[in-house]
């Protein structure tokens, strides 16, 4: 069975690529780095190292690279393909959409087999947002045609993969944690399961579950600890301050979707402890500028903080943790982010309500709003104060 997956960064080499190489697929990474191609090219192969104890390798071998800019080559690939799969961001897939469309209309033009794109980011219906890009280059007629033999099933994964910093640039140290679920009713006849993935009828749970607590509960470290001046999640996580208010963040996204979804309420306890767990893993370094990166995608409405604030608010619940990691959040000045950069100068331009408006969505009557400007102002004072 041969899969495209596009971007070999750093979950798409250790987690997905790993995955679909157990469950006997031959890999073809799409990507636009070319030094990771040319390497995938030469070298055929890579190695995935679990940060345990054991330091347990895995070797991925017949996987191969496309230069993502070799539009023709990369829509080839995909006609005759099994299953395609992503790992570039949420904000790339709109750069992949017009060669995946491409690949469609060869593939209509010469079988009937389904095919099955999965976007495996984070973000709530990645998988339908990619559909959605692809459709807006095809025609009518194709867009009929691949309805019924094309399908944007969408997924949640969940596997810390920090930034590499290893001798061999295609080995990827991972977690020996991971979880990746696919949404079943959107899976077309003929599909052949992915060995170790989770196949659900409802995923809506899931993917907020794991987005309004692992990355909510990481992005909260990341924030507070970046104003704190630390570099990496496992020292931020060492400061008591800084786990009182992920803790307290957990807590507030917790009973919003344990109100929302019915979960059970000790089952809850016991998969935030497992991800605090999962954060300070010693055989990890993971820095918090990864963590925190693209600052306006993760104050956007849907996304980690806005979203389960806003759903714990509906719900009655009293929200002060994730008010004050959207605070931490706007304080995220980190020069190498261009979403850092243009956020700090949205503020300096045209000030923290207006900031917070047009990035949260939250508009200015939203106590929300309010609370996280108040908490933005006393987190400027902490900062300036010398944060004692
Ligand atoms: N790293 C993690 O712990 C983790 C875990 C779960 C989900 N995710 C999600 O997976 C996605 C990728 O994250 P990552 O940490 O692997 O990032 P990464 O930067 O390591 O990998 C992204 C890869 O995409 C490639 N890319 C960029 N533009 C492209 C294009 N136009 N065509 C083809 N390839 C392109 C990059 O060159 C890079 O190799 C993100 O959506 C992230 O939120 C990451
Ligand atoms: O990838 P992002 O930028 O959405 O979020 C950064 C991290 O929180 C994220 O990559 C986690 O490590 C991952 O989601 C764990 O499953």
């Amino acid at each position: 069975m041969k899969a495209v997956h596009f971007g070999a960064g750093n979950i798409g080499r250790g987690f997905i690529g790993l995955l679909l190489h157990q469950s006997g697929y031959e890999v073809a990474f799409v990507d636009v780095n070319d030094t990771l191609v040319s390497l995938l090219q030469t070298k055929r192969q890579y190695t995935v190292k679990l940060a345990n104890e054991q330091a347990d390798t895995f070797l991925v071998d017949q996987v191969t690279a496309i230069d993502g800019k070799n539009i023709a080559l990369v829509a080839e690939t995909i006609a005759e393909a099994d299953l395609v799969t992503t790992a570039v961001g949420v904000s790339v897939l709109k750069h992949i959409a017009a060669a995946i469309s491409k690949g469609i209309e060869l593939r209509l033009a010469g079988s009937r087999e389904p095919l099955h794109f999965i976007a495996c980011e984070n973000a709530l219906g990645g998988s339908t947002t990619l559909k959605h890009l692809v459709y807006e280059h095809l025609s009518p007629e194709t867009q009929t045609l691949a309805d019924r033999l094309v399908a944007f099933p969408d997924a949640a994964v969940d596997r810390i993969v920090p930034l590499q910093q290893n001798e061999d640039p295609l080995l990827v140290t991972v977690e020996p944690f991971y979880e990746w679920t696919i949404d079943r009713s959107a899976v077309l006849p003929g599909h052949q399961e992915i060995a170790g993935v989770h196949y659900v009828d409802q995923l809506e749970p899931y993917i907020e579950r794991k987005l309004f607590t692992v990355n909510t509960g990481h992005c909260c470290a990341a924030y507070h600890g970046y104003l704190k001046g630390y570099t990496t999640i496992q020292e931020a996580m060492k400061d008591p301050s800084i786990v009182a208010e992920v803790r307290g963040a957990l807590q507030e996204s917790g009973a919003a979707l344990i109100q929302t979804y019915q979960f059970d309420e000790a089952a809850h306890s016991q998969y935030i402890e497992q991800i605090l767990e999962r954060f300070i893993n010693p055989y990890l370094v993971d820095e918090i500028v990864r963590i925190g990166r693209s600052p306006i995608r993760k104050l956007s409405p849907q996304d980690r903080l806005v979203r389960p604030a806003s759903l714990a608010n509906q719900c009655g619940i009293t929200v002060t943790h994730l008010t004050n990691a959207m605070a931490a959040a706007l304080h995220f000045d980190y020069a190498d982010d261009p979403e850092a950069v243009e956020l700090q100068e949205t503020i300096k331009k045209h000030g923290i309500h207006r900031t917070i408006a047009e990035y949260t969505g939250l508009s200015g009557q939203s106590p929300l709003h309010a609370r996280a400007a108040e908490q933005y102002q006393q987190l400027g004072q902490w900062v300036r104060h010398g944060k004692e």
